[in-house]
């Protein structure tokens, strides 16, 4: 039965949660439309009386990308288009040219005098994509723009103030988080969010959820004692301390606890709480976080890895004692720490829009979370031409060694006949001891990871090319486009006739997503291709997803070949996505009600900000004063003063008040205990801070407006605002050991489902 729902998919395609026939029914129309569109010599004209999502808009759209850009848009890539302007996430296979559909679908949005952002997952995509683009966009009289970190205020206004504005997701938070701060409406940034269409959606709106872009103000350098570090660096693992299953957590043991007393010189150190938390970092940077695993070193400072992009995650740090434990364990000098200010999570950014769409590989695997988090459907799009790429089952191995000894025995199997091969390694270090092992047996192989993203474009444009060896990360696991014959294709028979790139991933990923993206770097466009993956029962996936579970025995070789391990590993990968998805959860239900709450003070600021709220306010608090002022200085500076004083407070109160909520949530999972509902005990501590922060700002104010001297600076009065810095702060275990119950918790369903 099952194998007839595989058969039956496969010749059907798979469904999604919308039905694509009408958008291929209009699309057909399209193509009875296109000699009509070919002669139409004014397409910004004709196209203003074609509205969006209809058969003449895609035919007139199919024209103009055309001419603009020498792509003629498939009738697949229309289909696409037609669900992103139905508020939909389309799921379209790698190489099928989303970029192309999401400019069709902006520009259907803008033509309906809609202002798009679309969201991309850095800043490299977004300006190539907006460039790639313009051509298209200028066809139908529309103007589009983007943003990079470097970027100026006026740069980005400008690019706001296109029709359609390229951006990666983490410069639009950080512009909407900066506008949060501005004392002057002249300085806003970004104008109000209408219309989202979010790049490699799965990415963005799902992995990137978990972590929240913090505006912080710079303050003093990160403490840490090295002493600490190199005290770490001596304890040892199992006798000193324990590293709970999935890795996450690590504990001292009684023999720990005596060699670090010792080590420092004192008798208990649980007395004193400050070095239990300052050993406790030095322990975490030391056990959990690996140099080119977790982070590289570069140009004297620690770098983190995005986990599931294999790159550099610009800006991120650790919250900030973490950090410098790490900086010291490096013995790198202390980076500047920040103040929180203010924060976001990608689900309140992208909650703010009127219509949100996107589009990804890798869609239905997530569409729990995109219908749970975002209220979003998808649409399954069939690929241009079917898919030809042959998938084979996992080869699976006892132990590690085995493994690796297989990978580059295949490696060297696979390039002895000239064919190229991509082999997706799970982390830095991984990549750079398989690529030495191959040359150790003579065989060259290109690396490609984070510390040399630079040559990115020029490693890729080779990968294809015949006998390649590319060694890379996650990196090469999205937006790549490996072009068989390299990257003017000239051995594109040759390399087609040897069935095309082969795709080695050394390890399955937590998410099965990320192995589709990899195994999706072949076989696009109909090519020729062949993916495999290697798995060891030491693989972190099942040590820390599946722990007690052993995979059935190995044969001779040290291969395992019963179907058993097949299930095994389908089975970590269920209850590592089953975790992802309870914290996703658990960081939605307690940040919803600090966005509510941040809602009302953005309400309240607007009204400071645009109107005369601040002056009512202290008019009525201190009617003497306030008479007495505009009598000296006229009322216009004194409500100008008054708004300086509001804004200070409110925003320095806010600034508290979520440091106040992040303590708060930090031990709240104590309460379970006492047998207390902890999110419910959150949100009781969290509205009568709330209120109280309010009175505060007012108190503040009060006594900041009777008693200050508003012909002087009041930045030379202590309202001096905070120089604001970006980060992202990666909150890597968000709920301190509440992480281990929902991971049993996880395990335990997923098991009992089995
Ligand atoms: N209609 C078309 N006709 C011919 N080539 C096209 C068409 N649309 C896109 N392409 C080409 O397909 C390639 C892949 O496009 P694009 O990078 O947008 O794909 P993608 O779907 O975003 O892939 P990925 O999932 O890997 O990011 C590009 O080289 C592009 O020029």
């Amino acid at each position: 039965m099952a194998r007839m729902g595989v058969w039956i998919r496969r010749f059907l395609g798979r469904p999604g949660d919308v039905d694509i026939g009408p958008y291929r029914r209009l699309v057909a129309e399209a193509g009875a439309l296109a000699d009509r569109a070919g002669r139409v010599t004014d397409l910004r004209s004709a196209l203003a009386s074609a509205p969006p999502a209809t058969a003449e808009f895609c035919a007139l759209m199919r024209e103009a990308a055309h001419r603009a850009l020498g792509l003629r848009p498939h009738d697949v890539q229309l289909i696409g288009a037609l669900a992103l302007l139905d508020g939909h996430v389309a799921e379209m296979a790698t190489g099928e040219g989303k970029t192309l559909v999401g400019a069709i679908a902006a520009a259907g949005y803008a033509l309906r005098g809609e202002r798009v952002h679309v969201v991309s997952v850095n800043d490299y995509l977004a300006r190539r994509d907006a460039e790639w683009m313009a051509p298209l966009y200028a066809a139908v009289g529309l103007t589009a723009g983007w943003i990079a970190a470097t970027s100026s205020p006026g740069e980005r206004r400008e690019a706001y103030a296109r029709d359609v504005t390229y951006a990666a997701v983490s410069e639009l938070g950080f512009d909407v988080l900066r506008d949060r701060f501005v004392t002057d409406p002249a300085d806003l940034v970004v104008p109000a969010p209408q219309v989202a269409i979010v790049d490699e959606a799965d990415s963005v709106l799902v992995d990137e959820a978990r972590v929240p872009l913090v505006l912080a103000g710079s303050a003093a350098p990160g403490t840490a004692l090295p002493e600490l570090a190199a005290l770490a660096r001596r304890l040892v693992r199992g006798y000193h301390f324990t590293i709970d299953g999935e890795g996450r957590s690590v504990h001292l043991t009684a023999k720990g606890i005596e060699t670090v007393e010792k080590a420092l010189g004192i008798d208990d150190l649980y007395a004193d709480p400050a070095m239990v938390t300052q050993v406790n970092l030095a322990l975490h940077a030391h056990a959990l976080l690996k140099r080119d695993v977790d982070y590289i070193v570069r140009d004297g400072r620690v770098h983190l890895i995005n986990p599931s992009r294999g790159r550099v995650a610009v800006l991120q740090r650790w919250p900030d004692g973490l950090h410098a434990a790490v900086e010291a364990k490096e013995g790198l000098p202390p980076s500047e720490t920040g103040e929180i200010l203010d924060s976001i999570t990608v689900q309140g950014l992208l909650g703010r829009y009127r219509r949100l769409c996107g589009m990804t590989g890798t869609a239905l695997a997530v569409g729990e979370r995109l219908r749970e988090f975002y209220g979003l459907r998808i649409a399954v799009i069939p690929p241009n031409r079917p898919c030809v790429r042959v998938d084979e089952p996992d080869r699976v191995y006892a132990t590690a060694a085995d493994k690796e000894e297989a990978i580059v025995a295949e490696i060297a199997a696979q390039h002895a006949t000239g064919r190229p091969v991509l082999v997706g390694t799970l982390d830095i270090a991984e990549s750079e001891r398989l690529a030495a092992r191959l040359r150790a047996r003579g065989l060259d192989a290109v690396v490609l990871n984070a510390k040399n993203d630079a040559e990115e474009a020029r490693i890729i444009a080779q990968a294809g090319r015949r006998g390649a060896i590319t060694v890379s990360t996650q990196m090469a696991g999205r937006g790549t486009d490996i072009r068989l014959g390299g990257h003017d294709g000239a051995e594109e028979a040759e390399v087609t006739a040897l069935g095309g790139l082969y795709v080695i991933g050394t390890g399955r990923h937590e998410s099965s997503r990320l192995d589709d993206q990899l195994r999706g770097r072949a076989g696009r466009q109909g090519d020729p291709g062949g993916s495999v993956f290697f798995v060891s029962g030491e693989d972190h996936l099942l040590t820390a997803y599946a722990p007690g579970e052993s995979l059935p025995p190995a044969d001779e070789d040290g291969r395992v070949r019963h179907r058993g391990a097949a299930e095994l590993i389908a089975h970590a990968q269920r209850v590592a996505e089953g975790v992802n998805l309870e914290i996703h959860r658990n960081t939605w239900r307690y940040t919803r009600v600090i966005e509510r709450q941040r809602d009302q003070v953005l309400g309240y600021r607007d009204r400071v900000l645009h109107g005369d709220a601040a002056a009512v306010a202290l008019r009525e608090a201190c009617p003497e004063r306030y008479a007495e002022l505009c009598a000296a200085f006229g009322a216009e500076a004194v409500g100008r003063a008054a708004r300086q004083i509001v804004l200070y407070h409110l925003d320095r109160c806010w600034s508290e008040h979520l440091g106040f909520l992040s303590d708060l949530r930090e031990g709240i999972h104590l309460r379970a205990l006492g047998r207390l509902d902890p999110l419910e005990e959150f949100n009781r501590e969290a509205v009568p801070a709330f209120r109280a922060m309010l009175a505060e700002v007012e108190r503040r104010a009060r006594r900041s407006f009777a008693e200050a001297d508003l012909t002087a600076d009041l930045a030379d009065q202590g309202m001096r605002r905070p120089a604001a810095t970006w980060t992202y702060l990666v909150q890597d275990n968000p709920f301190g050991s509440e992480w281990d119950r929902v991971l049993r918790h996880v395990a335990g369903r997923v098991r009992r489902r089995r």
